[in-house]
C-alpha cells in the first residue's frame, strides 16, 4: 500500500471496545462515540456492537451519526443556526442546547423532541487553556443554576463535559461530587445525564470497577440514565500513521523527512505542542520531519535501531484521535489514505485521496 496512510488495526481497537462494553454492563451507563474525535465510519459496524450510538458537534456530524452508526444519535452544537434546526431534529433522538438562549430560540421548533441543556460546572481537568471547557468566561454551557431553573420543564437531561484526558479516577470522583453538590437538586429533576468525554478509562491500569460503581451510584441516587461520550478513550492506541522516509540530512542533528506532515495530518500534536509517539527504540537519534514548508513541521525526536535512509517505513503511533477529522490540504500535501487491518490480519484500503479531491475542496 502506498504511504502515507492511517492504519486502523481492529485487534487494537477491540480491547477499548471490550472495556466500554464491560463498563456499560456494570454501570448501566450508555456510551456514545464523540464524532469530533473520530468519525471514520468504515469501522462503525464493529464499534456499534459495543457502543450505543454517537454524539456530535455540528449538523454534519449529526447526519453522519444517523446515517452510519446504528443506535442513538445525540445532537449537540455550541450554537445551531436557524437554517439547520429542522434537519438536526429530523436526524437525531435528542438535541442538547448549549445555552438557555438557544433553547428559547428553538423552543417551538423542538417542542416534540427530547431536549437537554449543557451545564458548565466550572471545574475541569484540562491542563491546556485551549481545551479547558471551564476556562474563564467559557461559552460552553450554562454556569448558573438560577438561570437553568426557569427552563426545567422544557428539558429532560443535562450534558456536563469537563474532563480532558483524565486518567485519575479520584479526580473524576471529586469533580462528580462537586457537580452533585451544586447541581444535584436540578439533576434529580432530569431523566438522563451525559457526563461527556475526556475520561481515559480504557487506559492501562484505570480502575474500571471503581468507575462502574461510581456511575451506577450516581445513576441510582439521582434516578437518571447516565451517558458517556468517549472520543479518545474509544480509539486510543488503535491506529498508526504509516509513512516513508523521503530524504535525510545532517544539520547538527540527524533529520529525516517523511511523506506526511504533522501540520496537515496530526494537527493536534502541533496545537498542543506534543511529540508524536514511536514504538521502536535504539541508539540512533533522529528528528522526524514533515514535508510541508512549515519550519516547525516536526513529528518529534526518536531513537531507532539503525540510521534512517530514504525508503524506510515508519509507523507513528496513536494516530486515530483528532487526526483524520482534522486533516487538511495545507501545501497540497496528499492526504493519507485510510486502511483497516481486519482481525484476521488482512489489510484493506477504504479511502484514498486524489488531486481531484484537493481541487474539489477549493474553487
Ligand atoms: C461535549 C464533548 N463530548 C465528548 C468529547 C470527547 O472528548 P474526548 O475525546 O477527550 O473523550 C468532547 C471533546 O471535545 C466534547 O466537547
Ligand atoms: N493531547 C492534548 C489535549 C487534547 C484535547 N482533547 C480534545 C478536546 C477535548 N475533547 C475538549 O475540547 O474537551
Amino acid at each position: 500500500m502506498q504511504t502515507p496512510y492511517y492504519l486502523i488495526d481492529k485487534s487494537r481497537l477491540l480491547p477499548n471496545m471490550e472495556k466500554i462494553a464491560w463498563l456499560r454492563e456494570h454501570s448501566g451507563a450508555k456510551a456514545l462515540l464523540a464524532l469530533k474525535c473520530f468519525a471514520t465510519w468504515s469501522v462503525f459496524d464493529m464499534m456499534s456492537e459495543y457502543m450505543d450510538g454517537t454524539t456530535s458537534s455540528s449538523l454534519f456530524e449529526v447526519k453522519l451519526g444517523r446515517e452510519k452508526f446504528p443506535g442513538e444519535t445525540h445532537a449537540y452544537s455550541v450554537a445551531w443556526s436557524d437554517h439547520e434546526i429542522d434537519e438536526v431534529l429530523a436526524s437525531s433522538d435528542k438535541i442538547i442546547f448549549n445555552t438557555v438562549g438557544q433553547l428559547s430560540r428553538f423552543e417551538e421548533a423542538s417542542r416534540n423532541h427530547t431536549r437537554g441543556l449543557r451545564v458548565n460546572p466550572g471545574v475541569s481537568t484540562s491542563g491546556f487553556d485551549l481545551a479547558d471547557p471551564a476556562r474563564p468566561f467559557s461559552r460552553l454551557g450554562e454556569h448558573d443554576p438560577k438561570n437553568i431553573e426557569p427552563v426545567l420543564d422544557q428539558i429532560s437531561g443535562f450534558m456536563f463535559h469537563n474532563n480532558c484526558e483524565n486518567a485519575d479516577f479520584d479526580r473524576f470522583d471529586a469533580m462528580l461530587n462537586s457537580i452533585e453538590q451544586r447541581f444535584g437538586y436540578l439533576i434529580r429533576q432530569m431523566k438522563w445525564i451525559s457526563l461527556g468525554g475526556g475520561i481515559h478509562f480504557t487506559g492501562e491500569g484505570y480502575p474500571l470497577d471503581k468507575l462502574a460503581e461510581r456511575l451506577k451510584r450516581f445513576s441510582e441516587q439521582n434516578e437518571v440514565q447516565v451517558y458517556l461520550e468517549p472520543g479518545e478513550a474509544a480509539i486510543t492506541k488503535s491506529t498508526t500513521l504509516e509513512v516513508t522516509v523521503l530524504d535525510t540530512l545532517f544539520n547538527g542533528k540527524n533529520l529525516a523527512i517523511v511523506d506526511s506532515s504533522i501540520e496537515a495530518h496530526m494537527l493536534d500534536l502541533l496545537i498542543y505542542r506534543e511529540s508524536a509517539r514511536m514504538e521502536q527504540s535504539g541508539d540512533q537519534e533522529w528528528m522526524v520531519c514533515g514535508k510541508s514548508c512549515l519550519a516547525g513541521d516536526i513529528f518529534g525526536e526518536f531513537k531507532f535501531p539503525k540510521a534512517l535512509q530514504a525508503g524506510d517505513r515508519i509507523s507513528i503511533q496513536d494516530a486515530a484521535g483528532y487526526t483524520m477529522v482534522k486533516k487538511n490540504w495545507f501545501n497540497g500535501v496528499k492526504m493519507p489514505a485510510i486502511a483497516i487491518r481486519e482481525l484476521d490480519g488482512t489489510e484493506r484500503l477504504v479511502r484514498d485521496f486524489t488531486y481531484e479531491d484537493f481541487s474539489a475542496a477549493l474553487s
